[in-house]
């Protein structure tokens, strides 16, 4: 099996080449939709590169009467806050190419964390960009429903997990949604 370091570089590349040839996006399936409650938190990203775009996501959360946030990093090593945020709200530039809340943005606490990926196993690991600020994410929030959302491409057989990897509740692609129903 490779290693994380070597699963990132050759998943980056495959997502980079299916992003540059395809034209599809990531609609919120109904079963992520019916679980959405007026009130609640969702956590969503603003897309770098070839990720997969959660925007459909975040519009029916918006739709759904939940209030969005987006995560707010400063280096490879602080944690990650989220950050209260408005479809359409004016991002600022940060590290790693993000565009991020204003950092006045009051903090909030996501009851769902839609998560970006590089990697995923169809047991619901997660392979991430190496930092470590979605687990710590995930450690802090325990409570919160984990939806990746990633392209088919980047599923693979088995995410060498750590111990500290914490398996997603969900992962939605451009082909639905994969889940366990318990949770
Ligand atoms: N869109 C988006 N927002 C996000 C994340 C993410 O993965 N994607 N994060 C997830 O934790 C957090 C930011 N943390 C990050 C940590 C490391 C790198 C990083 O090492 N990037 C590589 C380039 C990756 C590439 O080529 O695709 C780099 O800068 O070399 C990026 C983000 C919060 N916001
Ligand atoms: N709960 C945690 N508390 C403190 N450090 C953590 C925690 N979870 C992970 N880390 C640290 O984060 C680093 C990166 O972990 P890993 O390579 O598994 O990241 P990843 O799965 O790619 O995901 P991501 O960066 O998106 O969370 C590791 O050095 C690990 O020690």
């Amino acid at each position: 099996m490779l290693d994380k370091p070597a699963l990132r570089a050759r998943l980056r590349a495959d997502r980079d080449g299916f992003a540059a040839q395809s034209s599809t996006a990531i609609l919120a399936p109904e079963a992520f939709v019916e679980r959405l409650r007026r009130g609640m938190t969702v956590a969503t990203y603003c897309p770098v590169g070839s990720e997969a775009d959660p925007t459909q996501l975040a519009a029916a959360a918006a739709a759904s009467g939940c209030t969005l946030a987006l995560p707010f990093v400063v280096d490879r090593s602080a944690p990650i806050r989220f950050l209260a945020w408005q479809l359409g709200e004016p991002l600022v530039a940060g590290p790693f190419n993000l565009r991020q809340p204003q950092p006045t943005s009051p903090e909030v606490a996501p009851d769902v964390i839609l998560t970006p990926l590089v990697g995923y196993d169809r047991r619901l690991n997660r392979l991430g960009q190496g930092a470590g600020h979605y687990d710590r994410a995930f450690a802090r929030y325990e409570k919160a429903w984990r939806v990746g959302v990633a392209w088919s491409v980047q599923e693979v057989p088995a995410i060498p997990a750590d111990i500290w990897d914490v398996p997603l509740h969900a992962i939605i692609t451009e082909e639905g949604m994969l889940w366990h129903a318990e949770k």
